[in-house]
């Protein structure tokens, strides 16, 4: 997939708003997912992202924006969960996302598993995002054919820089080195965070928990007070 192509998934640079609700999650079910992707719509987003194909579905039918989607699943003795299998990219697929969103992480042959995922992908239209936890990984992912490279899993893997905010030092490096665009992802909280990302060179910037997780949003709030009411 070319440049321009992708250029053409979201039209310009902005903001991408990640709703997602697993099923432990008070927002789980329903129309929840879509109805947040319609506010974002509303307030300028460019693109939603997403799990699940009951999600990409709902949120297909909602607003008419490009999306990422991905599959989370949890396969035993394995700790790769974002889209692990041909079965879920099949499936993100068949349910309308524009862009499919795959661990490529240097683990558990994970590097050659992903090149066949990519291939499958492109064949059948479309794109590929990359979630990655460190540099080394941005660079594999791009020789792969990955279209997006974003930095999704930077504190997701042991080995990759633990921080608790976003890491704008893998944003910065990755954005300089590679020529697909790059998205910054990851415990980004702040409107300035957002900006800063993509000061930093990320071409897009994907916001979940601070917009989308209520319960967490509410969390820093009582943290915050019980700081003062004890
Ligand atoms: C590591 C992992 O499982 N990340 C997931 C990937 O899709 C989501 O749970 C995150 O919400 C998403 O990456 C957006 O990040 P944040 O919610 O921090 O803005």
């Amino acid at each position: 997939m070319s440049n321009q192509q992708i250029e053409r998934i979201f039209g310009k640079r902005g903001l991408i708003v990640s709703c997602q609700a697993l099923e432990d999650e008070p927002l789980h079910g329903g129309d929840a997912m879509a109805k947040m992707a319609k506010a974002a719509h509303q307030s300028g987003a460019i693109g939603i992202r997403t799990n699940g194909v009951a999600d990409i579905l709902a949120i297909k039918e909602a607003v008419d924006l490009p999306v990422i989607g991905l599959i989370k699943r949890n396969i035993p003795g394995s700790d790769v969960f974002i889209t692990p299998t041909l079965d879920e990219v099949k499936a993100i697929i068949e349910a309308g996302a524009e862009i499919v969103a795959l661990d490529i992480t240097d683990r558990e042959d994970r590097l050659a598993q992903a090149a066949l995922l990519i291939e499958y992908a492109h064949l059948a239209g479309a794109a590929v995002m990359a979630d990655v936890s460190t540099f080394e990984e941005g660079i594999a992912a791009e020789k792969l054919g990955a279209d997006f490279i974003g930095t999704t899993l930077s504190g997701y893997t042991p080995y990759s820089t633990q921080l608790k905010g976003p890491d704008f030092d893998l944003i910065r490096r990755l954005s300089e080195a590679v020529q697909v665009p790059v998205v910054a992802e990851g415990r980004i909280w702040t409107p300035e965070e957002a900006a800063k990302a993509l000061e930093a060179g990320a071409t897009y910037v994907v916001v979940g928990s601070a917009i989308t997780r209520p319960q967490l949003i509410t969390a820093r709030y009582v943290e915050a007070v019980q700081k003062v009411v004890g």
